[in-house]
């Protein structure tokens, strides 16, 4: 064999801050950090079906599988315009109005998630980011809805492995004749907004990642899908 005919391979050193066996957070660690974030910023978790078909089982995406089910969407319990329906009424009948613009995305970044040595892979911040927006985009998940154009991430500082990360994103402008969503999003650390929040500091957190990013609503829905897929606790 010669040299070129060699396999690469790459001497990855040990993850230094979190041990490759370090769980996940419990359900009721996870679960308690979801419900401080909706309390504080006025916002509720909801389930994104995005299989869009109503033949195909729910499975899980990309997301939901890359972090362990340690994902959570949420979305302003006051969205900016919302249909003439009664509050009173299910998710599914009040949801043809809701235009949120906003979606922040809590996220815990496991170990199975590394990139560099003890930190989060760029790709999956960006994945976080680029959902976080396209939540913003297409908050009801419809099936005409937006695909990522162009996303732009710039990386601040190194996400460590074991961070809750909660990331924002708002749509600042929509141009429909061009089915454009424009929109930004930041990534920060979630323990440390929910304690800066506390102390009325937030705007001082560091950011770990933004990102900026072109939509394009398709211009069909994909055949056979359902409307509006959001199923929930919550009531929007
Ligand atoms: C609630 C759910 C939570 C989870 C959210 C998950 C979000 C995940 C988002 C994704 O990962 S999407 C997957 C990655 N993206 C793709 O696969 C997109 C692949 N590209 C396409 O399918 C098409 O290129 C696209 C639908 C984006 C556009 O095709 P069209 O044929 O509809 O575009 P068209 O050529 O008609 O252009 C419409 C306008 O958009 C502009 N445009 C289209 N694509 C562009 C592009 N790539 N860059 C810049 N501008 C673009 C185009 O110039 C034009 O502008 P003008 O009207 O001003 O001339």
């Amino acid at each position: 064999m010669t040299r070129a005919d060699e396999p690469l391979v790459w001497q990855v050193p040990a993850v230094s801050r979190v041990p490759l066996a370090a769980p996940v957070p419990t359900d009721a660690e996870w679960s308690g950090f979801i419900r401080r974030l909706e309390s504080r910023y006025d916002v509720r978790q909801v389930q994104v079906d995005n299989t869009h078909t109503k033949s195909t089982r729910r499975v899980s995406d990309f997301l939901d599988s890359a972090t362990r089910s340690r994902i959570a969407y949420l979305l302003p319990t006051t969205p900016l315009c919302q249909g003439a329906a009664d509050a009173d009424d299910d998710v599914d009948d009040n949801s043809a109005g809701y235009v949120a613009d906003r979606a922040i995305l809590a996220v815990y970044f496991g170990p199975h998630m590394q990139g560099p040595s003890g930190g989060v892979h760029g790709g999956a911040v960006a994945s976080v980011l680029d959902a976080c927006i396209g939540m913003a985009t297409n908050p009801l998940s419809q099936p005409e809805g937006y695909l990522t154009a162009q996303l732009t991430v710039n990386y601040r500082r190194m996400m460590p492995l074991g961070s809750y990360g909660v990331a924002w994103a708002r749509v600042f402008e929509r141009d429909d004749p061009s089915r454009k969503a424009y929109g930004i999003a930041r990534l920060v650390d979630g323990q440390a907004l929910l304690a800066s929040r506390e102390n009325g500091e937030s705007h001082r957190l560091p950011v770990y990642a933004e990102a900026s990013a072109l939509f394009v609503r398709r211009k069909r829905a994909v055949e056979g899908a359902s409307p509006a897929s959001l199923t929930q606790r919550s009531r929007l």
